[in-house]
C-alpha cells in the first residue's frame, strides 16, 4: 500500500486559534476518508494542509502525493468571468497542456458531467449545482491521483446533491478521496474510513462499518446521534 500523507503530532494555528491540535493520521492509496465532526473542528484546515495550503506550526507532516497529483473542491467553487468550456481549458493550460489541446479536452471534459448544453455560456451564471459538476469536471479533467472535497455537496438543493454526488463516486473510481461532510449518509454512501474531528482533534479514526455499528468515544456518539435526528 503506498503512504500518501502523514501527520505525527500536526499543529496547525491561525494566531491565538489552534486548529488542528496534536493531529496523527496516515492516509494510504486508494483509501476514501471521510471527515465528520462540528463547525469549526478543523476539517477544512486538515484538508487544506493536505493540499499544501496551509503550515503546520509543530509536529510532523509528509505528503507523497505530488501537487500536480492533487485537486480540490470547495463548497462554493470559484469560477472565473468566462465560459465554461474557458474555465476548463484554463486549468489545463495551467498545468501545461497547450491551449487548442486544452480547448479541444473541454467540450469532453463537460460532457462527462452533464454540461455539454453550457459550453459557452458564463460559468458565473450557472447554478450552483452546475457550478459544482463545472467544478469537477475542471478538477477531473487534470486526471488527479488524489480528490479532496471540502462539503462539495452541502449548498446544493437535494436533486443536485444526488446528481453531484454521483459524479463525485465516479470521479473517485481508481482515486484517493478526502473529504469534509455534515452529510452522514454521503459518508456511508462514499466512505470507506471516518475520521472523527472535534476541536482540532482527532478522536476517532475508524473503517465506515466500525464507525456507524461499533462503540465510539462519547463525544462521538452523541455528535453522531444529533446529526442523525
Ligand atoms: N484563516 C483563518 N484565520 C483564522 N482562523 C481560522 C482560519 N481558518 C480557520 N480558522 C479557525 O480554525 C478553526 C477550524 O476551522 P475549520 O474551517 O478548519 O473548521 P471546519 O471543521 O471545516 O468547519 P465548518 O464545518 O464550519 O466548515 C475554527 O475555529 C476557525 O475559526
Amino acid at each position: 500500500m503506498t503512504r500518501l500523507y502523514s501527520l505525527d503530532g500536526v499543529d496547525v494555528r491561525f494566531g491565538r486559534v489552534t486548529a488542528l491540535h496534536g493531529a496523527s493520521l496516515a492516509i494510504d492509496a486508494g483509501e476514501r476518508v471521510a471527515l465528520i465532526g462540528a463547525n469549526g473542528s478543523g476539517k477544512s484546515t486538515l484538508l487544506r494542509l493536505l493540499h499544501g495550503l496551509v503550515p503546520h506550526a509543530a509536529g510532523q507532516f509528509t505528503s507523497h502525493a505530488p501537487q500536480r497529483e492533487q485537486a480540490m473542491l470547495f463548497q462554493r467553487p470559484h469560477m472565473l468571468r468566462a465560459t465554461s468550456a474557458t474555465n476548463v481549458a484554463l486549468a489545463l493550460w495551467l498545468r501545461g497542456t497547450p491551449w487548442r489541446a486544452a480547448r479541444e479536452a473541454a467540450g469532453p471534459a463537460l460532457a462527462r458531467v452533464g454540461l455539454e448544453g453550457v459550453l459557452a455560456r458564463n460559468a458565473r451564471t450557472l447554478s450552483g449545482g452546475q457550478q459544482q459538476r463545472l467544478a469537477l469536471a475542471r478538477a477531473w479533467a487534470l486526471h488527479p491521483q488524489v480528490l479532496l472535497l471540502d462539503e462539495p455537496t452541502a449548498s446544493l438543493d437535494p436533486t443536485a446533491k444526488r446528481e453531484v454526488e454521483a459524479l463525485l463516486a465516479e470521479a473517485a473510481n481508481g482515486r484517493t478521496l478526502v473529504f469534509a461532510s455534515h452529510n452522514l449518509g454521503q459518508v456511508k454512501r462514499l466512505a470507506s474510513r471516518v475520521v472523527y474531528l472535534e476541536h482540532g482533534r482527532i478522536l476517532a479514526d475508524l473503517p465506515v462499518h466500525d464507525f456507524f455499528h461499533g462503540p465510539l468515544p462519547e463525544e462521538a456518539r452523541l455528535f453522531v446521534k444529533g446529526e442523525l435526528v
